[in-house]
């Protein structure tokens, strides 16, 4: 069906692929982490798969970092959407290239520099005890919880309320109206959660008509809107209402900036307002709005500014929840782990702040990294290839779609000895038990020019949550929750949640 590309690819390994939809049934159904892992153990550390396009999939800490430092953008996935809000799509920082992606790139980083982040500790905190008083409550009737629900309340509560200022922790809180009908706190998590889902839409079949026949795209696109599918029918929705409410925000910031600068110019006739200007800490719009185009000047647009304050929701929520609901997971499976541990979390202050929190607590940040090691959120990367180049042994081509798979490299006994385990002290120093074989062989966080920006952030937000989690109570896993279920939507997370027991400090 692509004989271009498995002529191409005609030398390196890979399973059978089906005529039409090469190896997609076997992707889906596996999992990308699994199917990707099983093939490695197969095929070795390269290998060639079709899934709504050729692919070359890489499996070494090496070869990862290879594609990842020498390609600096990913696959673009055809835009669907009709109607006013269409550009939203094309503005996703996942799939920029180029002048535009090093743009929005660096109107989020003053998000993660450490002053900005020093300003929200106390936020974390807050949010952090929150979450110790739900499972507080859970202890004292001693019903099971679902642990990854709290996580991601409390991860919600930090990313609302630092980029933004909303306040979360109430969910019947109105947000605004629409039409006269409210818009709530919760409707808002659902949106979130369902804009996490669909946002490669990779499941919609229209998407995959897209990326199988590209020169039809309008066709599909045609039919997606007049025929839409579940998932497509769930993302135009609340396309409806998040960006209006995010567009709102714009406008009350703009307000509220136009304020400040007329009270200062009233104050000080001859200034020009940029008094105001010093980065209030927390406030992702205020750097937006603030951000320029490199090359033209121009500000961003409000879509754009939308589509960053809408991606910092979705990637700051599910990612760091999840990592800190297999931690949790990990640890209620190790007791020695976890007493370990609350030992480290009891000989610091109460309240650690910014630099303790970065700094020390080694112990919590190998815990955060093993839990990572073993179910990355982010489970593979992707890149398109700049130019042709030599991969593994392999000529591949420009614009050659590239895989690192993440999960399977965790995985590899040859990289990381005992991989099933849970072995926190591995990360702690280069000659300890179960330490990896070969360098750079940690990605939770991706390699290169497109790794997580907010990487910094989510390590922060994680050892401090683990403070507070582990100080006053220890958990037991409910029973039948061993091996854990995943479910890979854009990321890796646990399928049915967490549950567990909460009890005492100790076990
Ligand atoms: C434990 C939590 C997290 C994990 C494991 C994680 C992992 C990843 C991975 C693997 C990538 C792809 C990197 C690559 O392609 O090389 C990525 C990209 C990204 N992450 Fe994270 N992430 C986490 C938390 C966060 C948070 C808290 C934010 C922001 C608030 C964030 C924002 C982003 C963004 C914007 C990108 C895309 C960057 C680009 O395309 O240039 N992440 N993340």
């Amino acid at each position: 069906f692509h004989p271009g590309d498995r002529w191409r690819l005609r030398r390196i390994p890979g399973p059978r692929q089906y005529w039409m939809i090469g190896n997609l049934l076997d992707f889906a159904k596996e999992g990308d982490h699994n199917y990707f892992n099983r093939l490695h153990k197969q095929y070795g550390s390269i290998f060639k798969v079709w899934i709504l396009g050729s692919n070359v999939v890489v499996a070494t800490p090496e070869l990862c970092r290879q594609i990842c430092l020498h390609n600096s953008s990913r696959l673009q996935m055809p835009n669907l959407y009709y109607g006013k809000y269409w550009d939203f799509d094309n503005a996703i920082i996942l799939w920029l290239k180029g002048e535009r992606a090093r743009t929005v790139r660096s109107a989020w980083h003053p998000m993660f520099y450490s002053g900005t982040l020093e300003g929200i500790v106390g936020l974390m905190h807050q949010a952090a005890d929150s979450a110790v008083q739900r499972l507080s409550a859970a202890a004292k009737s001693k019903d099971p919880i679902d642990v990854s629900v709290v996580l991601s309340q409390m991860s919600l509560q930090v990313i609302a309320q630092a980029a933004f200022g909303i306040d979360v922790s109430n969910p019947d809180a109105v947000l605004r109206e629409f039409d006269g009908k409210p818009y709530t706190v919760s409707q808002l998590i659902a949106d979130i959660r369902t804009a996490f889902r669909t946002t490669s839409n990779s499941k919609c079949q229209y998407t995959q008509l897209s990326l199988l026949f590209p020169f039809a795209v309008p066709l599909w696109r045609w039919l997606a809107n007049i025929l839409p599918s579940e998932s497509h029918a769930a993302a135009l929705d609340l396309r409806n209402r998040m960006i209006p409410y995010v567009e709102g925000l714009i406008k009350d910031h703009a307000a509220v900036v136009k304020e400040q600068d007329d009270i200062i110019k009233t104050l000080n006739p001859t200034g020009d307002g940029k008094e105001r200007r010093g980065v209030a800490a927390g406030s992702f719009l205020d750097i937006l709005v603030r951000t320029k185009h490199k090359s033209s000047g121009a500000s961003l647009t409000d879509i754009e500014i939308c589509n960053q304050a809408f991606a910092m929701l979705m990637v700051g929520l599910e990612t760091t929840s999840s990592a800190l609901a297999f931690a949790t997971y990990f640890l209620a499976q190790n007791p020695d782990k976890a007493e370990k541990l609350a030992a480290e979390i009891r000989s610091q202050p109460d309240n650690p702040g910014y630099s303790d929190l970065t700094e020390g607590f080694p112990y919590t940040e190998a815990v955060i990294r093993e839990a990572i090691r073993l179910y990355p959120p982010g489970s593979y990367v992707i890149r398109a290839a700049e130019k042709d180049m030599q991969l593994g042994g392999y000529k591949v081509q420009k614009n050659q779609l590239l895989i690192g798979a993440i999960y399977a490299i965790h995985h590899d006994a040859s990289v990381w000895p005992d991989p099933e385990a849970f072995i926190p002290e591995r990360h702690l120093s280069a000659d300890a038990v179960g330490a990896p074989t070969q360098p750079h062989a940690w990605l939770g966080f991706g390699e290169g020019a497109r790794n997580c920006v907010g990487g910094r952030l989510a390590m922060l937000e994680a050892k401090l949550a683990l403070v507070h989690l582990f100080r006053h109570h220890s958990y037991r896993l409910t029973p039948g929750q061993v091996p854990l279920e995943i479910v890979t939507t854009l990321t890796l997370g646990p399928k049915n949640g967490v549950w567990v027991t909460v009890h005492g400090p100790t076990w």
